[in-house]
């Protein structure tokens, strides 16, 4: 299989790293287009990645077209590739946040399988969580093979397009926040006299310890609180100074802030 991209930038080199890692592709199978030669030539030849001259010649050459270009270049694109879509049934996965299946179709037609997609940068090293969904042409056998891809650097979830907001501001866009995160508490951590190397090595074997814990107990992350939380001891006294911080609330304020940023309001 094929498989083109149209745009160059993070989200792309993320999913391509991760598929490469992973060995389920060759480099030969990934065609790539992107603004400025300058910066993508020395990419594809640093991955042996094949190159094309336009956005249509990858739309030409690729059994699936991943368009991984800011969401505003939506129309100027999908335009330029349309003839190759049409002609070849080839199926478009559109990583373009805020943009609709039904806003696709605006510029494209109906004629072939749309699926949005929603990935995360941890897919570049193979444990993303991506949502999936197609429109009413995508078969089956797109939405698998979509699905299938994007397993190999991640979990996969169909999502309702409904859901997709809430999906980008706890998925897509999260890992903004839980970098974010970590770097306070390693910040405070050379506060306290640790070198930020070492503060940040702690947090993020911290947060992924944490993160296994939830997923292979299953247990609700109160119930985890509460056993970190010694009567009158060290963890009360810092959850609750979290809490009068407005913890939560600034959590929901970042959701918030997500979802209507993704819903153009
Ligand atoms: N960065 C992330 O974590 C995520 C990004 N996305 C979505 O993925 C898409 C790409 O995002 P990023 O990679 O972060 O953006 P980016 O700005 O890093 O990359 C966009 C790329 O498109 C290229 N480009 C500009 N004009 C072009 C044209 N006319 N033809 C072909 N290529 C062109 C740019 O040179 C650049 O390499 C966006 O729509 C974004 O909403 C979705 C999920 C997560
Ligand atoms: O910031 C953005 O708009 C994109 C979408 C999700 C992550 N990055």
């Amino acid at each position: 299989m094929k498989i083109g991209f149209i745009g160059l930038g993070n989200m792309a080199k993320a999913i391509i790293e991760g598929l490469l890692l992973k060995k389920v592709i060759l480099p030969a199978d990934i065609i790539v287009h992107s603004a400025h030669a300058s910066n993508y030539q020395p990419y594809a030849e640093k991955f042996s990645l094949k190159t094309a001259e336009t956005n249509l010649a990858v739309a030409e050459q690729a059994d699936v077209l991943i368009l991984a270009v800011k969401p505003e270049l939506k129309e100027e694109v999908l335009t330029e590739v349309k003839p190759a879509l049409i002609q070849h049934k080839v199926a478009l996965l559109s990583l373009l946040t805020g943009v609709t299946l039904a806003g696709l179709t605006e510029v494209v037609g109906s004629t072939f399988a749309l699926v949005r997609v929603m990935p995360n940068l941890n897919v570049r090293i193979g444990v993303g969580v991506t949502a999936i969904a197609g429109n009413n042409v995508a078969t089956e056998s797109a939405m698998a093979t979509t699905q299938s891809l994007f397993e190999q650097i991640g979990e996969v979830i169909r999502l309702p397009e409904a859901d997709f907001s809430t999906f980008v501001a706890l998925a897509g866009s999260a890992p903004a926040f839980a970098y974010l995160f970590m770097d306070a508490l390693a910040h405070a951590g050379v506060k306290y006299g640790l070198s930020k190397n070492q503060a940040l090595k702690i947090v993020s074997q911290m947060v992924v310890g944490s993160a296994q814990l939830i997923q292979q107990s299953g247990e609700a992350p109160w119930n985890l609180i509460d056993q970190v939380s010694s009567p009158g001891g060290t963890t009360i006294a810092g959850v609750l100074a979290l809490q009068e911080a407005g913890f939560e609330p600034a959590i929901t304020k970042a959701v918030d802030a997500t979802i209507k940023k993704d819903l153009g309001e």
